[in-house]
């Protein structure tokens, strides 16, 4: 263990680092539930695993097997995200209710923003935004996994996300890039990684991001900082340099029933009320989050930015056609063209002001592809199915059981006797698995080649 993290332990913490610390066990897994599939306590009840509820979040369950979680078909169907059980006690502190519009300033690759879209319940706006555009893709693609409708994927800078949405927010998570120390016990390179450089870099980021998030939010909007290290300068130390600089924000106690309060005097800024903050170390039964809950004072309505509002639009005829026959309930959703592409839009309006990178709005409903001859014909995308594969007229049920559920997420055609022919949902035990096409007593694969299980 690296000696500057450990001599630091040892003088904050009471008992030193081997009392938060513990030696023996390893370390904790978790994966924490999909309120958009089912609910919570159904999944506790048929749990493919052995899983126990965490103290962190209403969804929350440590895992108490090895393995297998992240290939299961529920992984693949969005059930649940395999997360580590302590980072998923920020974005339920954010306390998001359905019809709100949030932002999740530092998004992949998800795992957080998949909670704050059960959260919504598909009503309001969900704007989940990444800088590193590698990273942003992975995002997407877990936002499409767990069926979240009504987000916005955006690859931006926080300034410039601050600059097209000025107040604009009910709720903001900034989950920031961290110097990483609770990520010590479970990736070496995040240990060889650190140094008080790194610390007072991710410091000074930390600080740039905040002042971003402060002016996307509306008065009376909240603001969760969190990060999952537990170094002060990065944790009491930025809250504290933030209030300072930010007098029209108050700090709010978490409530929280679990971890423990911040530390006092750690460090040059640290002059927060430090009891009103939470931090959780592995004695607590996680890897390790800080968390600080911060209101905008005043009260107001969300402002609307004055430009970029994305019109509804009528699809074209075939992609008209292809709803009407297997999606009819979405017949009358807000939807957009990007090119010969079709967009199912959220209720919410959208407003993509100033040339902002977005990789999705909405949902993807396919594309317009050339035919043979003149006629264009619409290709369905796995998105679509993975949001509303439920609704879809045509389904091949399986349970989990059935053989053909691993034969199809390794990428199989499939048997399927009397399947209505064209494109059909594949569920599993009701949940989305994607879709393919039907046709002479078989379904041929569409399951995305990079999702598939292939060990
Ligand atoms: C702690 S991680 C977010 C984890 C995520 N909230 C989750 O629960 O899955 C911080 C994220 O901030 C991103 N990031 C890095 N530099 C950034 C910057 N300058 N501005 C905003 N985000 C940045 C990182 O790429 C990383 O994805």
């Amino acid at each position: 263990m690296d000696a500057l993290f450990i001599e630091r332990c040892d003088r904050l913490l009471p008992g030193g680092y081997r009392a938060f610390f513990p030696p023996a066990g390893a370390p904790f897994r978790g994966v924490t539930v999909n309120t958009l599939r089912l609910p919570t306590e159904a999944f506790g009840a048929h749990a493919p695993f052995r899983v126990e509820k965490s103290p962190f979040c209403p969804a929350g369950f440590y895992l108490l097997e090895e393995g297998g979680a992240g290939l299961h078909p529920y992984h693949h169907a969005g059930v649940y995200y395999v997360q580590e059980p302590s980072a998923s006690a920020p974005a339920a502190l954010l306390g998001v209710r359905p019809g709100e519009r949030v932002l999740d300033l530092c998004a992949a690759p998800g795992g957080k923003t998949a909670q704050l879209g059960a959260a919504l319940q598909g009503k309001g706006l969900l704007v989940a935004n990444e800088f590193v555009s590698k990273r942003a893709a992975v995002l997407l693609s877990n936002i499409e996994r767990m069926g979240i409708a009504n987000a916005v994927v955006t690859n931006e800078s926080a300034e410039r996300l601050a600059e097209a949405f000025p107040g604009y927010f009910d709720r903001i998570l900034v989950d920031a890039p961290c110097s990483g120390e609770g990520m010590f016990r479970k990736e070496p390179e995040a240990l060889r990684q650190h140094s008080q450089r790194l610390i007072d870099s991710c410091a000074a980021l930390q600080r740039e991001l905040l002042a971003s998030a402060a002016a996307a939010l509306r008065p009376g909007g909240v603001l969760v900082y969190s990060t999952c290290t537990f170094s002060p300068e990065e944790n009491e130390g930025t809250v504290g340099a933030f209030l300072r600089e930010h007098l029209d924000f108050v700090l709010e106690d978490t409530s929280a029933q679990f971890g423990c309060p911040g530390h006092a005097s750690c460090c040059g800024e640290g002059l927060i009320e430090v009891e009103k903050v939470r931090r959780i170390y592995p004695v607590h039964g996680g890897e390790g989050q800080f968390m600080a809950r911060l209101r905008k004072v005043g009260e107001g309505a969300a402002l609307v930015p004055g430009r970029g509002r994305l019109a509804p639009e009528k699809l074209p005829r075939e992609a008209q056609r292809f709803l009407e026959s297997s999606f009819p309930e979405l017949c009358g959703a807000p939807a957009a063209r990007h090119g010969a592409r079709a967009l199912l839009l959220p209720w919410e309006p959208v407003f993509l002001p100033k040339n902002l990178r977005v990789l999705r709005a909405g949902v993807l409903a396919g594309e317009l592809v050339p035919g043979r001859g003149r006629d264009a014909r619409f290709e369905p995308h796995h998105s679509l199915y993975m949001a509303f594969g439920g609704k879809c007229a045509n389904r091949l049920e399986l349970p989990v059981l059935d053989a053909r559920v691993a034969a199809w997420l390794r990428g199989e055609q499939i048997a399927a006797p009397g399947q209505a022919a064209g494109y059909a949902a594949v569920t599993v035990d009701g949940f989305p698995l994607g879709f393919g096409k039907a046709g002479g007593g078989s379904l041929k694969n569409h399951y995305p080649k990079g999702l598939r299980n292939l060990k």
